[in-house]
């Protein structure tokens, strides 16, 4: 698999989300520089699942843009914008039934060519992209470490490799950033070890952005270049994740469930 060119800049600016009387989002600006790994932290309610909503088309914000690269996305379907180059997995593991290769060609869905008819019908050339979809989704599979699995139901895996699984579907569209949400929730030690040299494979390898949601402040701290915090919807701190451990903002924000560095939020 060869680097591609750089991913455009993914730019959200002063979002705001209501929800009847609550301010979700308030005015929120951050920007994801092309390559890098850029973590969106904060305590529970902060806004985060907000923001990812928002970038992904399923929350229209009541004022504010998200553009990547000079394409405005605000207020586009989700598929457009996955189709777009913005892909996201879940909190929530959501695989189908199906092997792990069935669960990574639904994700090249969006990139197929052949209609439906010619789909159905078998015709040679929607055969032939179906081949290489098949291929891609093998290359993909075996860069996060599933290639062993490729035709086991997705029911027989571990947890850690379900999680892995929902991560390589979001590949399969071919991203050029990457929204990833809690990828480590629910993992032990080891898990959470190998999917964090995953997330760094990816990057390299694929040459996309992340924008990474967790709670896991040992993992933020390894993987990201950048860390915006969020409080109350607003945002409380911006920096590196050594400037922003030390932020004596971030430290209030966190009192009562601990230091970030603790990840207990
Ligand atoms: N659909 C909704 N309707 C009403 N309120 C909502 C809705 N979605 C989120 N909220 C509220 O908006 C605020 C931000 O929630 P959000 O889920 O974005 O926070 P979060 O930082 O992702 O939290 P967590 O870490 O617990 O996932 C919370 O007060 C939440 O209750």
């Amino acid at each position: 698999m060869t680097a591609r060119t750089d991913p455009p800049t993914l730019d959200v600016h002063d979002v705001t989300v209501r929800f009847a009387g609550l301010t979700a989002l308030d005015g929120l600006s951050l920007t994801v520089a092309p390559g890098s790994v850029h973590a969106l932290i904060g305590p529970n309610g902060a806004g985060k699942s907000t923001c990812f909503n928002v970038l992904s088309g399923l929350c229209r914000p009541a004022t504010g843009t998200v553009r990547l690269g000079g394409t405005e996305l605000t207020r586009l379907a989700p598929h457009r914008i996955a189709a777009l180059g913005v892909a996201r997995t879940f909190q929530n593991i959501v695989t189908t039934d199906g092997t792990v290769a069935d669960n990574l060609l639904l994700g090249r869905h969006a990139l197929s060519r052949a209609g439906f008819a010619a789909s159905a019908l078998r015709l040679p050339t929607a055969v032939r992209e179906q081949r290489e979809h098949r291929a891609r989704c093998r290359e993909i599979a075996e860069l996060v470490g599933l290639d062993a699995h490729f035709d086991t139901p997705v029911a027989a895996l571990s947890y850690g490799d379900r999680k892995r699984v929902e991560f390589a579907r979001a590949l399969c569209l071919e991203p050029r950033v990457l929204l990833l949400d809690e990828p480590v929730a629910g993992m032990n030690a080891a898990e959470r070890a190998r999917t964090a040299e995953v997330v760094r494979d990816v990057r390299a390898h694929l040459g996309l952005s992340v924008l990474l949601v967790e709670h896991d402040m040992g993992l933020v701290m390894r993987l990201a270049d950048e860390v915006t915090v969020l409080d109350f919807g607003r945002r409380i701190a911006h920096g590196s994740p050594e400037d922003v451990q030390r932020d004596p903002e971030v430290l209030r924000a966190y009192l009562g469930t601990g230091t970030p560095e603790e990840g207990a939020a």
